[in-house]
């Protein structure tokens, strides 16, 4: 990553935690509305989610409007990949080593990123073309990088503040693009050739 990769990163950080949390609270629910109307919303199934930290956009008000026949899940770090587990409030939940919540769950029961139908994925950046950028340690690109030369599903949404917009993300060639992005004010769509 360039030295201007990582000072991206750092102001666009800092700005997402200055968010105040009235508009934090807004914005979750306008985020819910967008990523219950897209157009790909799968009915039953897995979806993965995150537990919002270091001012992400909280996902809360999403999970609480999925229908009962979609099982919610978390991200969990496991080996270089990410697993997921069903998560409902009051669940049990451990730290990962970045200190953010997952849950505790054992080995045998860890969902694999396939299982998913759909995934809500944190970003640091994004661009009009649903480039990611994360941040930094190429998790999701890893447990994704299948969908490089596959259809969804899982189809991959990325979910931040309008303000983590960036004209143009570079592209790495382990980069997944996401489908689409969701943000408090609009739902981008990937071009349809980097699907
Ligand atoms: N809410 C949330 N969960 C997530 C991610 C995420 O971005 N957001 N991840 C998305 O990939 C994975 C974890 N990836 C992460 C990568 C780096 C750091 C981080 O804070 N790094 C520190 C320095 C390293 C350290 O503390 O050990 C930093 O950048 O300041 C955190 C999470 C899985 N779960
Ligand atoms: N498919 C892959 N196979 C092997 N290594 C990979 C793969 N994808 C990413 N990486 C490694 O991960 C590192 C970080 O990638 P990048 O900076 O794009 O992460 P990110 O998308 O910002 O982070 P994250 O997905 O954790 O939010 C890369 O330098 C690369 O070494």
């Amino acid at each position: 990553m360039s030295q201007g990769g990582k000072a991206l990163r750092r102001s666009i950080r800092e700005l997402r935690r200055a968010t105040p949390a009235s508009e934090r609270i807004a914005a979750a629910e306008r985020l819910a509305e967008r990523l219950m109307a897209l157009p790909f919303a799968p009915r039953d199934g897995h979806v993965a989610g995150y537990w919002a930290v270091d001012g992400e956009i909280g996902l809360h008000a999403w999970q609480l409007r999925l229908p009962s026949t979609l099982t919610y899940c978390l991200p969990v770090l496991h080996g270089d990949v990410l697993r997921f587990a069903p998560w409902r409030p009051g669940d049990a939940l451990v730290s990962n080593r970045y200190g953010i919540p997952e849950p505790d769950v054992a080995i045998d029961n860890l969902l694999a990123a396939d299982d998913m139908a759909l995934v809500v994925a944190p970003l640091v950046a994004f661009d009009a073309r649903c480039r990611r950028l994360g941040m930094g340690a190429g998790w999701y690109d890893r447990s994704f990088a299948f969908r490089r030369g596959r259809a969804a599903p899982p189809w991959l949404v990325g979910a931040a503040f309008a303000s983590q917009q960036v004209d143009a993300i570079a592209a790495e060639p382990w980069d997944v693009p996401m489908d689409a992005v969701c943000t408090e004010l609009d739902t981008l769509a990937a071009p349809q050739e980097s699907r």
